[in-house]
Parts: structure tokens; sequence; C-alpha cells
């Protein structure tokens, strides 16, 4: 039952491969518009990565997402990242540098990384590819640990628990790093939410261990881990994919993705009894792969790149002030976020503790995905290794992630669209309305549409009402989030009793949302703190308006 799932050709090296759309990644693949545009210059650094950053990325001031998407789902996202996919780096280093009129305004000057590993598939179809570090199944990773010594440092071997500390935050080592399933380039909100999954997983240790004394550690361990990850899964599934994208249709493509569309109630008296769209993808009688297995491409990992999400000062709230009557908790301290990084973060967190933590981050809004808004802070960045030891050389990630597309072969935002059979723009007034933006546009790729890259593409893009990103993101979310259900056999094949226990399954049936976590773990928080209906909102908003859909296919209130 162990969940060491690979893909069946992986071999005996487990290999997780990160291809882009057509099989091969190499940036020297691009459409020959492209290639007739750049008029033969270096592919990589034209336009140059910094200019994009400063004129089009960097944050001038920060601009919120209103009260749709808080901070919770922001750290929920990298939270969600950190359990599917990481690229194998090279061991070689590659600087980028820019002369005085190009690096003009970019903190850094120059700076050193290391390139993206490419290595050889043996096939013939597929000749190179990217290295995923972390498995890409939703199988709790970023808790659990992606190999078998990670696994086994974040586990008690007592009951089937994980380690936590009496503050109910994550251990750490000697070196102040957290001991957990992924460690690489966090900040306190991501290591909160690791530590509410620890608890969690602990919490159906304890109700296992009650309904089945006889267990023993591993076994404990093993179903609980099923079930915390079920549990994970579901919440992405119908909270925070439906408040990143709140619209009717999606809160009922998403229910619909795990009930169906007879929804729970039918789905809990009668079973899965009906096909995929009758009674949902979770449940199925076998995976499905559509004739492709299952692994996760380079065009999901450049829709994720979303770090205009995280503001500029973490705002942290006071708790324990009897001043306010509201359920908005009055302000204690503004930290800089790059003081809620690494180790650094880890400290301030123990000092702030879970539950002020939470309460904090639940209140404050989220950045917007649009241009102008990437931190200032990130473009002097001490990033992570894999072991969650400082990097010595900052890096300017606004670059850096204009860097990563290119390098890695994902098309450019045209290309992009028209390999998803999306229409591409032909003008700049095609992508937005916005004035300044089409003169800012055209100040750094002149009249050729073609160059846009994917990141500013998004970025740019008027978004549908609702819709916390764009549309051409929203195709790859949409394919890629009911193939990570359908092909897993842990939500098909094995979503039974045998492979849960009856009362895990109760569990999984019975949790609905994030909220419903909270609620297990501190019961009166959500009460006395929020009045919105989502724990991804920003707590202190109104509650969801009933919407259109029938009863069977709404949320619970
Ligand atoms: C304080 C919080 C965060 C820090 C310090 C951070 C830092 C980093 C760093 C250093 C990288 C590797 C850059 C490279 O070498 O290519 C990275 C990659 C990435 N981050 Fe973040 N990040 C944070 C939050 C987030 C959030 C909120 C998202 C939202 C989805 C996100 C999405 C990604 C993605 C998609 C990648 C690419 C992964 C890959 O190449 O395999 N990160 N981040």
């Amino acid at each position: 039952m162990g969940r060491r799932r690979r893909r069946p050709e992986a071999g005996a090296g487990g290999r997780r491969w990160v291809a882009g759309v057509g099989g091969e990644s190499p940036a020297g693949k691009r459409s020959p518009a492209t290639e007739k545009s750049l008029g033969g210059k270096d592919y990589i650094l034209e336009p140059h990565p910094m200019i994009v950053a400063s004129k089009l990325l960097e944050r001038r001031q920060f601009i919120d997402n209103g009260k749709q998407f808080n901070m919770i789902a922001g750290s929920w996202i990298q939270f969600m990242i950190h359990d599917w996919v990481d690229h194998l780096e090279d061991t070689q280093q590659v600087e980028i540098s820019a002369a005085e009129e190009i690096a003009g305004g970019c903190p850094l000057k120059s700076f050193k990384f290391f390139k993206t590993k490419k290595v050889s598939t043996g096939s013939t179809q597929i000749k190179t590819a990217h290295l995923n570090t972390r498995t890409p199944w939703w199988d709790g990773s970023v808790i659990y640990g992606n190999d078998h010594e990670g696994m086994r440092r974040v586990r008690t071997f007592k009951d089937g628990k994980l380690k936590i500390s009496g503050d109910m935050l994550l251990e750490h080592d000697e070196k102040g790093i957290p001991i957990s399933g992924d460690v690489r380039n966090c900040w306190a909100g991501f290591s909160l939410l690791q530590a509410l999954f620890v608890k969690e997983h602990n919490a159906v240790c304890d109700m296992l261990k009650v309904n089945h004394p006889d267990f023993d550690d591993e076994r404990l361990y093993r179903h609980a881990r099923v079930v915390t990850s079920a549990v994970i899964a579901k919440v992405h599934t119908i909270d925070w994919t439906t408040e990143l994208l709140k619209t009717d249709t999606l809160v009922a493509g998403m229910r619909i993705n795990w009930y169906g569309l007879l929804g729970k109630r039918f789905k809990d008296m009668f079973g899965h009894i009906c096909g995929p769209i009758l009674s949902g993808l979770v449940g199925l009688k076998k995976p499905r792969d559509h004739g492709v297995p299952y692994s996760l491409t380079e065009e999901f990992v450049s829709v994720y790149r979303m770090h205009s999400l995280l503001p500029d000062k973490f705002i942290l709230r006071d708790i324990k002030s009897t001043s306010s009557e509201d359920k908005c908790p009055p302000i204690l301290e503004e930290i800089p976020m790059e003081q809620m990084v690494g180790k650094e973060g880890e400290k301030r967190l123990s000092k702030i503790g879970i539950e002020q933590m939470l309460v904090s981050m639940g209140h404050q809004a989220s950045g917007a995905v649009t241009l102008w808004n990437y931190p200032s802070w990130m473009r002097n960045l001490v990033a992570h290794d894999v072991d969650g030891d400082d990097r010595p050389d900052p890096v300017d990630m606004a670059a850096l992630e204009i860097y990563r597309d290119r390098e890695r072969g994902v098309a450019r935002y045209n290309g992009f669209r028209r390999n998803l059979l999306m229409i591409p723009i032909t003008k700049w007034e095609d992508l937005t309305d916005d004035k300044e933006v089409v003169e800012a546009l055209r100040e750094v790729y002149g009249d050729d549409v073609e160059k846009l890259d994917l990141l500013v593409g998004l970025h740019a893009e008027e978004k549908i009402k609702g819709f916390a990103i764009s549309e051409t993101a929203f195709f790859v979310f949409l394919l890629v989030a009911s193939r990570r259900l359908e092909a897993d056999r842990f939500f098909t094949a094995n979503f039974n009793s045998k492979t849960y226990t009856e009362e895990g399954l109760k569990w999984v049936n019975t949790t609905e949302t994030l909220k419903d976590v909270i609620d297990r773990h501190f019961p009166d928080m959500t009460r006395k703190w929020m009045t919105c209906s989502s724990a991804f909102s920003v707590w202190d908003s109104m509650p969801t308006p009933p919407n259109s859909l029938p009863l069977y296919l709404r949320p619970a209130t």
C-alpha cells in the first residue's frame, strides 16, 4: 500500500520527468515565428530578462486581491507546488549580468544560479527532459518527504505519528531548519501549513488507533498518510480552486470532479455506481491516463509562477487584544517579508505561535497576479538548496523566472496559446485595453507580439470576472486538476475501505474545506475570527452569497 508510486516506464531509478508540450524541452526548439522575429539573436537573453523584470514585473506599489484570496491561499499553492514539482539542477552555474544601461534599476547587476539539468530519456520520441526531484502525485510528500531518507526523518516510529514540537509547530534540526518533507525556499506561512497537516495526520493516527488497537506503527502511518493526502487533495479541489476562480461554473465543475453530477448525497448513499460524469473521478474503478502516462509538464510549472501573490510586509495581528469587538483583530506589527523567510522566518514563527500566525494570515489579502506587482524584495533573494541551507549567491527572482521558461523551452505567450488551441494575439490591444500596459509592452518588445514572454502575458491578460488568474493559465489548471485525480490509483481503484479503512474514508468524506480542518484543531478560531465562508477568503469579508447551483451541487455553508 506504499505511496511510492512511479510511472510504469520510469525504471528502477524512479525518474520523474518534466517535459514540454510536444515532448522536447530544450531551449533550441522554438516556433518558426519566434525564430524569425528574433532575427538570429540569442533566444535566452532577448529581450534581456532584467529589462523585462524592471519594466514590466517589479512592484511599484502593492496591489492586493481584494477580499477574494488571503495569505493562507497564497501559501497553500506554494504548499502544493512543493508537493508536486521541483526541477533537478545541474552542477554548472550560469551568470546573468547586464550593462549599466540595462541593469540600472536592478538591485543586483549580475547574479549566479544553477542551470536546469537536462537528461537523456533513452526514448526516440522524447529525447531529453528535465527531472522532477519531488513526487508528482498528490501524495502529501510536502510533509512526508520524497524519498526513503526524507520519509524516515519526519517519523516518530510510534503509533504511526510524525514529529511535531510542543508548540504545535515543526521541529528543527541543529541548524534551525524545519524537519519536514520539503524545506526548500520556505517561509513562515508555508511552514505553518506543513505543521497543520502534521497535526491532521497525527489526529488521524489517534482516531485509527482507537478503532483498531491491533494496528502497529507502520500500518497506522500508512493508512493515516493516504487519508491526510486525500484531505489535502479534496481541500485543493473543492475549496482552494473555487476561491481562485470564483464562479458558479467552477464551483460546480470542481465538485463534479470529486462527487460527480449526481452530487455528494447520492454518492454517500450509493457509492461510485455511475461513470465519471455522474459519480465523479474519485472512486473510479481503475485509474485512467488517456494513453499518456501521468507526469507533469513544463507548462504546468510555468502557469504556477505566481510570486506576485506575496506581499512586501506580513501584517501580524493581536489576537489577545480585547479592544476590538469585530472579527478583525488590530494590527500589532508589519514585518518585512524577507524576515519571514528561511531560518529567520522560523524563529519569528516560534515567537508568534501557530494560532496568531494563522489568524493574521487569514486577515491579510494576498497580492494580485498582475503586472508591476512582483515583490521587489525577491529581486535580491537568498534562495535555499534542497536541504534548506541558504545559497551563497542571491538571485533576482523576477529576471530568473523569465530566464527559466526560456531555458526550459516553454513557448512564449502566443506559441503557448497556439499549443492549447487558443487564439493567439495579433496586437497588444488584443491582450488588454490598458494603454499604459500597451505602451510598456511596446517599449520592451517593440511591435513583435511573438516575443512576449509567457509570464508577462499571463500577468497582463485581462481577467475573467471572479478569476484571480488568466484564462490561458486556467486551461492548464483545468486539464491537470482532473488528471491528477483520475490517473492516481489512490483516488480511483484504491479509494476504498481496504486502503483507507472505513473510518479513514469517513474522515475524508466528512471533510470538505480547510475550515473543517482548522475547526478540528482550533475549535474556537473560525467562530471567533471568521465571517466569510471559505478559510481562503479574507476572514472578515462577507460570506459567499447563495449561488444559482442546484441544491445538491452547492457546498455546505
Ligand atoms: C516566500 C515565499 C517563496 C519563496 C522564498 C520562493 C522562492 C522560490 C525560489 C528561490 C525558486 C527557484 C527559482 C529557480 O531557481 O528557478 C522558486 C520556484 C518556484 N516557485 Fe516559489 N517561492 C515562494 C513562494 C511561492 C509561491 C506563493 C508560489 C505560487 C504558486 C511559488 C511558485 C513557484 C514555482 C511554480 C516555482 C518553479 C519550480 C520549479 O522550477 O520546479 N513560490 N520559488
